[in-house]
Formats: structure tokens, C-alpha cells, sequence
């Protein structure tokens, strides 16, 4: 099959694959922007692999530069732009889960797709468009699928950061996982303990921002893989209830770091040591603190508001009285179930009014009256006092006396 329309990015670099394959190699675009084209998504990195050896490569083009010669990748720079070109490779069982043991550099295509991680990433696209699909991944793009390549417990055991990206694909693309390939990550959910926490976060981050993070958040709990994650293991309610959350995109990752942590009923001063146990950068860790002060300052805002509200026509003192005891982020409901438990609920209940003050300390009208009813209504909202003509008139007296 072939690609309906070449993008344009893939146009711009056409003439570097067209230079290799007049030197008798093979060159093809690879890896997640071809799944990126595929789905009509943008892409952003083009990424090129090809059947010459680094040092062919080095030949072909007069300005290279040894990014990752050792992985087999030469940077070619020409007046198009710059590209990573990769050689075929082989990747044996990466022994410590991370870094693999050698990297073989091989002729064949297949070889190199093979060890790639999911089906709808192991494409390639010819220089006419020919898209080369060995592993029936356009089934699975069709079907919205995730499926590991071949054996899923190998490729997890070549690289345990897998788990997490397929976690991160769930979130981004809102594909499932397939069966063998989820089980595989629940069994081996464990050897993320070998990652380290730089690459962890890469994904994590994703998985935070993707469109579907719902399902993301879901299948990371699911999967069991958060109990490898910093700061987050036995935290299932807590992760289940942040993929609760309306279903809006976080744009910013310092925002969805934010409602994270809020999720997680961190305090201010928790912020620091939970993002320094995920290795964020101070910049972040800064920017993080100030949103979820923001966040803080519109919940009371909001809080104070909604209360406000609730209680209608009811005198501010009340809210004013009320809200110390809760702290200003309470629960609504539990506030205004206390609060109408109250023995009562506007001056107007008070036992005694303006004109029994007056009449009984033989005043005229002022600010003292006013004062004097406020402090009844304290007292009786406090339970000092009953809401009784008499014993409220005794204790006017008393303070009067003052
Ligand atoms: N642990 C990994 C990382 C990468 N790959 C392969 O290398 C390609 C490029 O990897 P990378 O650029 O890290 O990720 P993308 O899949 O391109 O995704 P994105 O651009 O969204 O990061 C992947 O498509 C996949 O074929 C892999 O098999 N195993």
C-alpha cells in the first residue's frame, strides 16, 4: 500500500534517501512519525533507517556528526534540514533492562522493524510512498490496537521503559492495549524498577497530557505499573480519582502536575521532595509551586462564593463564623449541614431585637446596638447562651457593664 499524499516534511528529505539508494543502499523513514502520518497526525521528528553501515553513511554525505555512532545514528546535515540516520540494527537482551548489551548492525529491514516495540511503530515508508508493513500494523491502527512486536515478554525484557510507553500510547492515542501484550506488561510490571526515574518521567508526563488520559491513568493503575513510579506506589485511590476528573486536555505539564498533587492531598511544602523524587528540574519544581498556589487562592475564592450563595440571604458573620472551623477548602455539604444545625440562622431568629435592647437599657439607637446584637448572635451561634428574651437581656447587661 501507498501513502495517499507524501507529507511535507517527508518531501523535504526525500533527497537524502534518493543519495543513499544511488549508492546501493536501502533508506526508509521509520519509527513514530510514520505511525504520526499514518493516524493524520503532525509529526515531529523524522527519523530515517537505512542498510549502510555508519561509515557508508559518513561517505555519501560531506557534513555528518557522530550523535550516536555506537547505536549506529550519524547526523547528516544538508540544505534541507538535519537528519538522524540509523542503521539497521539487532538489539540483543539488554542485561541490566536499560541500555542494550551490544547493538548488531545488519543489512535487513525486517530485522531492525522486528526489534521494534508495537506493531503501529514498526513502519517503514519507501521513497515512493510504499509503505513496508511486516507486522500487520495498519490492522491494529485500524482496529486501534497497541500489540507489541512478536514475543511482548522479550521486547519488555529488551527494555522495560516499554511498559510505560505503551501506557503513554493508551493516553495519547486512546488505543487498548492487546491482550497478550497488556498480561505481559502485568507480569513483568516489576523490572521498571531497573529504569531510571529520567525516563520514567519522559512517559509519565505524556501519559499526564495525553488526550485520552482517562484511560491512560486507568490502565497505568490496572496495570500495576504506578507502584514502580516515584512517590506513587499504593496510591491507586488517589490516581483513580485524578482519572476521574472532568475529561479536559491538560495543555501545561506544570499543570497537570498541579492537579496531581492536588489529587494526592500534598500540602505546599510536600511540592518540592515529590518532584524532586521525580527528578524535575528546579524551573519546573518553581513553576509547579506558583500554579498550585493559584489554585489554591481560586478554590477559596470559589469556596467562600458557593457558600455564599447557598446560604442566601443570610448575614456574612455566619460565613465569617463558620468557615475557621472547616479551613476554607471543606466540603460544601459538610458546612451546610452544620450550618443548619445552627440554633439560628439570621438576626431576625434571635430572641431579642433592636427595639428590646433599646427599651431595656433606656438608649437611643447607635453603633453600640448594633454591636450588642452581633454579639448576642455570636453567642447564641456558639451555644453560650440559649436563644431565650431573658437570659439573652442578662447577658447584654454584663457586657454592657464592660
Ligand atoms: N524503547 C523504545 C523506544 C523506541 N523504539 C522504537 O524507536 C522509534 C523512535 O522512538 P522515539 O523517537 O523515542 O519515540 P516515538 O515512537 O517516535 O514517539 P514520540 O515521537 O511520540 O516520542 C519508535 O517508534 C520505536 O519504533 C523502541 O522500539 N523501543
Amino acid at each position: 500500500m501507498k501513502l495517499k499524499k507524501i507529507p511535507a516534511e517527508y518531501q523535504q528529505a526525500l533527497p537524502i534517501l534518493k543519495k543513499i539508494e544511488q549508492a546501493g543502499h536501502e533508506a526508509y523513514f521509520v519509527g513514530g512519525s510514520v505511525r504520526d502520518v499514518l493516524l493524520n497526525q503532525p509529526i515531529h521528528d523524522v527519523d530515517i533507517a537505512t542498510s549502510a553501515f555508519p561509515a557508508e553513511i559518513k561517505q555519501i554525505f560531506s557534513k555528518t556528526i557522530d550523535v550516536g555512532i555506537e547505536h549506529g545514528t550519524v547526523l547528516v546535515l544538508e540544505r534541507s534540514g538535519q537528519y538522524e540516520i540509523t542503521t539497521f540494527r539487532t538489539e540483543s537482551i539488554y542485561q541490566d533492562f536499560r541500555r542494550p548489551e551490544h547493538v548488531e548492525f545488519v543489512r535487513s529491514l525486517k530485522e531492525d522493524l522486528k526489534r521494534r516495540d508495537f506493531t503501529i511503530n514498526a513502519f517503514a515508508i519507501r521513497e515512493d510512498g510504499e509503505i513496508i508493513d511486516l507486522f500487520d500494523g495498519l490492522k491494529d491502527l485500524d482496529d486501534r490496537i497497541l500489540r507489541a512486536v512478536g514475543d511482548p515478554h522479550e521486547r519488555f525484557y529488551e527494555d522495560a521503559l516499554r511498559m510505560m510507553r505503551g501506557l503513554r500510547f493508551v493516553s495519547q492515542l486512546g488505543f487498548d492495549l492487546e491482550k497478550e501484550t497488556f498480561s505481559a506488561i502485568k507480569e513483568n510490571h516489576q523490572l521498571l524498577k531497573k529504569i531510571s526515574i529520567e525516563r520514567i518521567n519522559v512517559e509519565f508526563v505524556k501519559l499526564l497530557l495525553g488526550n485520552y488520559r482517562k484511560k491512560g491513568v486507568q490502565t497505568l493503575v490496572e496495570s500495576q505499573c504506578f507502584e514502580y513510579c516515584p512517590a506513587l506506589a499504593g496510591k491507586k485511590e488517589e490516581l483513580l480519582s485524578f482519572a476521574a476528573l472532568p475529561e479536559k486536555v491538560i495543555k501545561q505539564e506544570s499543570q497537570a502536575w498541579v492537579l496531581l498533587i492536588d489529587q494526592l492531598n500534598l500540602k505546599e511544602a510536600d511540592i518540592r521532595p515529590f518532584l524532586k523524587e521525580w527528578k524535575c528540574s528546579n524551573e519546573m519544581i518553581k513553576t509547579v509551586q506558583s500554579v498550585f498556589y493559584g489554585l489554591q487562592i481560586r478554590k477559596e475564592q470559589a469556596f467562600t462564593a458557593d457558600l455564599l450563595y447557598q446560604l442566601g440571604e443570610t448575614q456574612a458573620i455566619l460565613v465569617e463564623e463558620l468557615l475557621p472551623f472547616y479551613g476554607k477548602t471543606a466540603s460544601l455539604e459538610k458546612v451546610l449541614i452544620d450550618y443548619h444545625r445552627l440554633p439560628i440562622h439570621s438576626l431576625k431568629e434571635l430572641a431579642v431585637n433592636g427595639n428590646d435592647l433599646m427599651t431595656y437599657f433606656d438608649k437611643k439607637p447607635g453603633k453600640w446596638l448594633k454591636e450588642q446584637l452581633t454579639s448576642l448572635e455570636k453567642a447564641v451561634i456558639h451555644q453560650q447562651v440559649p436563644n431565650k428574651k431573658e437570659e439573652l437581656l442578662q447577658l447584654a447587661e454584663q457586657q454592657q457593664a464592660k
